[in-house]
């Protein structure tokens, strides 16, 4: 339960990745200003988390079992915290969806909409309300660069992060009467489960109905420019877990966080001409015709990145 003082943090998607380092760091937290609620969808994987939280473990962080698509468990877990009283909300649970579209069905398409995008709405739903009652309550929502900028073969997650941006970007105003915050999160790649899970998904996959071209452009050229991408710019669960303690604890929190200053560039070219051709042509010579020198460039990249670039990220240590 949570001592007087302490800030009640109600987490999505623990069991691995962003959602857990955040739970661990906040636990941690050496002034102990949080009660983490640890939530994930399936408690069997409560190890790596309990682990990680060590001596924390059942005092300034407690587990509790939530399906963000399920409306039942998203009731039941809220229910389940004293007084329903959530000061910070964390919307982290997630899931990706990569390759080619035509060998994406629609119920795979539905999923992930259904987790990134009405899972963040049933929790912001649940919570809200009480929020607003209480004049106070900060809303989290990890969204990604591809929230702002589409990337190609990535079409339907990058839909659903999209989404999220504008029903939060729409929301914020009418939560500011209220006094209650909304940030959104976008980090670049990040070092987790995430990206095992889309290769091996991609490694098992048959692209039926897909051309024999277009399955080429995604195989040897994305998915090796991507991992490029992934080597050199790729950040740490910790990095964003750091970034998203800074902005809950900020006293005007912004409302976009990137958490990756090398993606400044492309989200800026987005804004720098309003008919997209920009971007889109951009996009298009970096992958297909600049494609070896991206490769050489990433590779430079990588060489600097885990030095001197790694400290130009927006919120270092
Ligand atoms: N890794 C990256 O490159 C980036 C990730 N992000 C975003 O960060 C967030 C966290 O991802 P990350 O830590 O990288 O990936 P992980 O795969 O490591 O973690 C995702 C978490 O979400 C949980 N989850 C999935 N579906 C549900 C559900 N229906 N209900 C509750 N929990 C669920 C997973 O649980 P389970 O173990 O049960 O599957 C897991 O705990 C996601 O929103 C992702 O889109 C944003 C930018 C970049
Ligand atoms: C920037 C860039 C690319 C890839 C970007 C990737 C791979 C980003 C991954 C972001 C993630 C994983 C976000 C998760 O939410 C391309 C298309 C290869 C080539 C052009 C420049």
């Amino acid at each position: 339960m949570a001592s007087s003082g302490q800030k009640v943090v109600l987490i999505t998607g623990c069991s691995s990745g962003i959602g857990l380092r955040i739970a661990v760091l906040l636990a941690r937290d050496e002034k102990k200003g949080y009660h983490v609620i640890a939530t994930m969808r399936d408690l069997r994987k409560k190890d790596k988390l309990v682990e990680a939280a060590g001596n924390c473990y059942g005092k300034t962080l407690t587990l509790l079992p939530l399906d963000v698509c399920s409306d039942e468990s998203v009731k039941k877990c809220i229910d389940s915290v004293k007084d329903r009283h959530v000061d910070i909300l964390i919307n982290n649970a997630g899931i990706g969806l990569l390759g080619p579209l035509e060998s994406i069905s629609m119920e795979e398409m539905k999923r992930v909409f259904e987790t990134n995008f009405f899972g963040v709405v049933r929790m912001i739903k649940e919570v809200m309300p009480d929020m607003k009652k209480r004049r106070s309550g900060h809303i989290v929502v990890m969204s990604s660069v591809m929230g702002l900028q589409g990337v190609v073969f990535n079409d339907v997650y990058t839909a659903s992060k999209f989404a999220m941006e504008g029903f939060c970007e729409s929301l914020a105003v009418q939560l500011l009467k209220f006094n209650v915050n909304l940030s959104m999160i976008e980090p670049g790649p990040v070092h987790t489960e995430f990206e095992t899970k889309m290769m091996d998904d991609v490694s098992k996959m048959e692209y039926p109905g897909t051309d024999a071209e277009t399955v080429r452009y995604f195989k040897d050229v994305y998915l090796p420019s991507s991992i490029d991408i992934f080597e050199a710019m790729g950040q740490t669960p910790q990095d964003i877990a750091r970034c998203t303690k800074k902005i809950i604890e900020s006293s005007q929190p912004r409302f976009r966080n990137l958490t990756n200053s090398l993606y400044t560039p492309i989200v800026a070219m987005k804004y720098a001409d309003e008919t997209g051709g920009l971007s889109v042509h951009a996009f298009y010579n970096l992958l297909f015709n600049f494609g070896p020198l991206m490769h050489m460039a990433m590779s430079i990249l990588k060489c600097l990145t885990c030095s001197c670039l790694r400290r130009r990220t927006i919120f270092p240590d």
